[in-house]
């Protein structure tokens, strides 16, 4: 099954659960629009190469379109359509006026120079100019692309449009109107919905286990996040490998570890023992952090899934079969457009912040993001309860409604 099909079961769960008018359910199902672009570099040794990228506009139903950039080499259309789709149910759960929007490139990272980069990112954003902006389609970041990678994205598209732009794109460096907390922000967002889980479980969060897939921006933050909350990291991977502890593993000690290591990666890290990268979600732990990519957890691996809450960091890491796996087996997921909320949460706090040109402090932007992000836990957590459907289903539910009633009142069904 495809990754559009497969993102289409839980949406008509809830589309059958809360007889949304199938007119309404039409609209959601299919991207606005969709745009594929060749972006010719001249590389270091004086060749050309030509890449592909993509960018989508799955809705601009409840305002203009948000979501991240990928540079990958797995990237593909129907990827970023389903990406896409994903922001559109994320910001209507968390009630930001955006729609659903997502890009990529197809592309190794790890084999271009700084210089390949740079122009490989600003010639996608010369392609891609005609579509995206401050009211129509605003990108971040998202796998493999980073503040710097923003940064030049900004500086590109404010070349093109002949002013400062700061506002067309969010994950900015703070010099170039970034917010405080924005890097932190997907993590965050990660562990207070993890926070709230435990609650609803009646467990402890001090000496609570974890273990966390992914090292990259969400994983590491959730990581070092949880670990402030008092959590301990058992296991923790990357697409290199990964390591465990018992006794738990210090991420912010792991961070100074892969700032140095080779590719960046946890693997040889000095306090943890090496363990197969796969049996970090196998491990028996109060909470599974997927924060890596989609299809991780499979009807293959979804039986030896031994949690007690899985929190998703990423997007799409769960098949829909393994999720009936696991709604079988009694473990309480926290769907990724709830639980990875946060950073698009922050990026709109960005965005409202470049509006303005006025500047919030770290405090506030945190405690804005964690009441939002309570509420928007509160608001699933009472639907599923209503509905009697797990909280995946419960959160397209949540989706669907503010979709619903914003479809209405501009007439479109
Ligand atoms: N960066 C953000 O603000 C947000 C990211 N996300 C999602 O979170 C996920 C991770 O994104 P980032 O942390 O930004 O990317 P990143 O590129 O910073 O990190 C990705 C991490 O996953 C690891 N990884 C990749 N494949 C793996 C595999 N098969 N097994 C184990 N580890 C693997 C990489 O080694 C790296 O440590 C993606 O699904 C992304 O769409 C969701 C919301 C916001
Ligand atoms: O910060 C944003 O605008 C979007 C982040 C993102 O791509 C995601 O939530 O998947």
């Amino acid at each position: 099954m495809g990754l559009i099909e497969q993102s289409m079961i839980p949406l008509n769960k809830a589309i059958k659960a809360m007889k949304l008018d199938p007119g309404a359910a039409a609209i959601i199902a299919v991207p606005e629009k969709t745009t594929e672009v060749h972006i010719p570099v001249k590389m270091d040794n004086g060749k050309v190469q030509v890449f592909t990228g993509y960018r989508c506009q799955h809705s601009t139903i409840m305002g203009p379109a948000k979501g991240g950039v990928r540079y990958h080499t797995a990237v593909n259309m129907d990827e970023v359509k389903t990406l896409a789709f994903w922001m559109t149910c994320k910001c209507a759960v968390a009630g930001l006026p955006y729609g659903g929007g997502k890009g990529g490139i197809i592309v190794d990272v790890t084999k271009l120079s700084e210089r390949e980069l740079e122009a490989l990112t600003r010639g996608y954003i010369d392609k891609i100019a005609g579509v995206i902006g401050e009211k129509k389609d605003i990108p971040a970041p998202d796998m493999n692309t980073n503040a710097k990678i923003m940064g030049w994205m900004m500086d590109e598209y404010s070349k093109i449009t002949g002013q400062y732009e700061p506002g067309f794109i969010t994950g900015k460096d703070i010099s170039v109107g970034g917010s405080l907390g924005r890097t932190a922000a997907t993590g965050r967002g990660v562990v207070t919905a993890a926070l709230e889980a435990l609650k609803v479980k009646g467990m402890k969060v001090k000496g609570a286990t974890a273990a966390v897939q992914g090292f990259g921006n969400v994983g590491s933050w959730t990581a070092k996040l949880a670990f402030d909350e008092g959590m301990k990291i058992v296991a923790i991977s990357d697409v290199y490998g990964a390591i465990a502890n018992k006794k738990g593993i210090d991420p912010y000690k792991l961070a100074e570890y892969t700032a140095t290591s080779k590719g960046h990666s946890v693997v040889g890290y000095p306090d943890a023992d090496p363990i197969d990268k796969e049996l970090v979600l196998e491990q028996k732990v109060d909470v599974l952090f997927p924060c890596a990519m989609e299809n991780q957890i499979t009807k293959d691996n979804a039986k030896k899934i031994k949690a007690t809450i899985i929190c998703e960091g990423a997007n799409g890491p769960t098949t829909p079969e393994a999720d009936e796996i696991l709604d079988k087996k009694g473990i309480f997921v926290v769907p990724d457009i709830l639980a990875n909320g946060g950073g698009v949460t922050v990026s709109y706090f960005e965005w409202v912040q470049n509006l303005y040109r006025f500047f919030w402090s770290e405090e506030e932007v945190k405690n804005r993001q964690i009441d939002m992000m309570v509420k928007a836990f509160k608001e699933v957590y009472d639907l599923t309860l209503e509905y009697k459907v797990p909280m995946r289903v419960a959160a397209y539910i949540a989706a669907l409604k503010r979709l619903a009633v914003a479809m209405k009142f501009r007439g479109m069904y």
